[in-house]
Parts: structure tokens; C-alpha cells; sequence
């Protein structure tokens, strides 16, 4: 009904105030835009489910989401990928790494200390009810 519209719409405002956040960050830069399969073709080869903050922006939009988990399920496909697809001691693997893992760590202190534990209970429920 209307209180579930008005809380998956609170929902949203926070998932997307996040993302935005994480793509203004310098260091996720890497992960702003799905990887450019001109420029990385063996991308796909390697990683069945690409993911990036620009595709979590426009799922946001399509109301994908409507719990937390569901949100970062996804947005741990950047993080996986990016370790999957850099597993070498390389120094380019081994910084790209430190930066998903730094946007994955960013992303998990941003919800635990912002979103209200009652909030994400009633989300939950209405995944739950659906
Ligand atoms: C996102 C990601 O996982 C990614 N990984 C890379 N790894 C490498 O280039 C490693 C692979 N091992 C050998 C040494 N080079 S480049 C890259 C990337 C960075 C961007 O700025 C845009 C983009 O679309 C993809």
C-alpha cells in the first residue's frame, strides 16, 4: 500500500546517494562504467556477471531493489569480479584489488553506520509480503 511506496521510495534515496558518493570517489573510478569490452576482451570470458556503480544507479531507478541484501549482492559483483579477473601478484592486479576491496569495506561502513536496522527489518518484510 502507500507506507510500502513511501518506504521502498526511502530506500532508493539512500541506494542511490551511496552510489553516487562511491563514483565520485577517485579511487573507484575503475568501477564508474561497465569494463569496455573493446579494451578488455577477454573480460567476458572470464567474468560471467560484469557488474558496476552505473548499472546499480539505473537498477535503483528500475526498483530492483528492495532490501539492502538484494542491493549488495549485486554491488559484491564488483568486487568479486575485480578479484577474479586480477588474481596475480602483478602490481596492477594487486591494485586493483585494494580498491575493490576498499569499495566493498567503504560501502559496508556507509550502510552500517546510516541506515537504521528497524528500516532495513521493515524492507525486509515487504520483500517477504511480495
Ligand atoms: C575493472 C577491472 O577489473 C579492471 N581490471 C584490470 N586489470 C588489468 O588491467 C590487469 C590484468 N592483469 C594483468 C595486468 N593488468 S583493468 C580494469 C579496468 C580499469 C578501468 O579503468 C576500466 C575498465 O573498464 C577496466
Amino acid at each position: 500500500e502507500e507506507q510500502e511506496e513511501d518506504v521502498l521510495r526511502e530506500l532508493r534515496l539512500f541506494l542511490r546517494n551511496l552510489t553516487e558518493r562511491l563514483m565520485l570517489d577517485r579511487r573507484f573510478k575503475a568501477f564508474t562504467k561497465p569494463v569496455d569490452i573493446e579494451e578488455v576482451p577477454d573480460y567476458l570470458i572470464v567474468i560471467q556477471k560484469p557488474m558496476d556503480l552505473s548499472t546499480l544507479l539505473s537498477n535503483i531507478d528500475e526498483h530492483k531493489y528492495v532490501t539492502v541484501n538484494e542491493f549488495m549482492s549485486d554491488a559484491y559483483l564488483i568486487w568479486q569480479n575485480a578479484l577474479e579477473y586480477n588474481p596475480d601478484r602483478d602490481p596492477e592486479d594487486r591494485h586493483i584489488r585494494h580498491r575493490a576491496c576498499a569499495l566493498k569495506d567503504t560501502m559496508r561502513t556507509i550502510i552500517r553506520h546510516e541506515l537504521d536496522k528497524d528500516f532495513q527489518r521493515v524492507c525486509e518484510e515487504i520483500r517477504e509480503s511480495r
